[in-house]
């Protein structure tokens, strides 16, 4: 029986079209289950319902997806094991023509995405934020064209709708692209190879001057390349933060583990959510 890989749904998803590319690359393909929301997805991995999941992390253009990296950050059991970066093409589409357009449905990201566009060509169009963008499609193709209606989402969810192309393209910038990690239970698979990046979850004392400097220090004395830091609260008090950091994975194995060992020391605690490999789509 294959493994199956949720997604967030419904089908024609920008995280779809993603997974979908994913399954092709892979030795054994899985069975893609798309999943309304991105937290219950990620909730059916850590419960057994689902053997993995591909869900988005970060966006070129408007950095962090929270609910991911929140629940990634609490779970206990959660860890990477591939990541992905998946050039992310917006499309306007609806029954009516461009000039009847008065109200657009989308996920928030893609509405953040084409913020410029909406703002040149509907400054007066209603913004409505859905949970995603197949499902901003399904809703506009369930109403007639006098309504008025369109969504922001990819030409494959436009087209399994019936919907027609408004405006291809609208995103603020063609480079427009999303990191998205593909999730598992720990040990419940073989290491993904090669080797190419370490996440690495901690919370610092955020009271303690240099204490974030404290920590840096420890990957930079070590010649440890830091691509990524992402700050988020921990969820506890107000001031109270936990960092993300993506490390490049080094041949200099034992280096690697004392500059994390030495910043577990300097955390209240620490979390290595895994070391994956890097597949970036063009
Ligand atoms: O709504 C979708 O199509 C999604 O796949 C979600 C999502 C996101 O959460 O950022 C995924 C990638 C793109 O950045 C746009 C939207």
């Amino acid at each position: 029986m294959s493994e199956t890989m949720g997604v967030l749904g419904p089908k024609g998803t920008h995280s779809e079209a993603a997974a979908s590319y994913l399954n092709e690359q892979l030795p054994q393909r899985c069975e893609l289950v798309t999943v309304p929301d991105l937290f219950a997805c990620l909730q059916d991995v850590e419960e057994g319902r689902l053997d993995t999941a591909l869900v988005p992390v970060e966006n070129s253009l408007e950095g962090a997806i929270n609910i991911t990296l929140d629940t990634l950050a609490r779970s206990e059991s959660l860890e990477v094991m591939r990541e992905l970066i998946w050039p992310v093409h917006n499309q306007l589409m609806a029954k009516c023509d461009g000039a009847a357009i008065k109200r657009i449905f989308s996920h928030p990201q893609p509405i953040s995405q084409c913020r410029a566009y909406l703002q040149q060509h509907y400054p007066q169009a209603e913004i409505v934020k859905v949970a995603s963008t197949a499902r901003a499609a399904e809703l506009v193709a369930a109403e007639p064209a006098s309504s008025g209606w369109a969504a922001i989402c990819t030409k494959r969810a436009g087209e399994l709708t019936g919907l027609s192309t408004v405006a291809a393209e609208i995103q603020d910038n063609m480079a427009n692209c999303t990191r998205f990690f593909q999730v598992r239970r720990r040990g419940t698979g073989a290491e993904c190879l090669p080797k190419e990046k370490v996440l690495i979850i901690c919370q610092i004392d955020g009271q303690k001057a240099g204490a974030l400097y404290d920590v840096l220090k420890e990957f930079a004395q070590r010649g440890i390349n830091m691509t990524r830091i992402e700050s988020r609260p921990a969820r506890t008090e107000l001031g109270a933060y936990i960092f993300f950091f993506d490390l490049e994975y080094t041949a200099a194995v034992d280096v690697l583990q004392e500059s994390i060992a030495a910043v577990a020391k300097k955390s209240i605690w620490l979390k290595n959510l895994g070391t994956f490999p890097v597949l970036i789509v063009e």
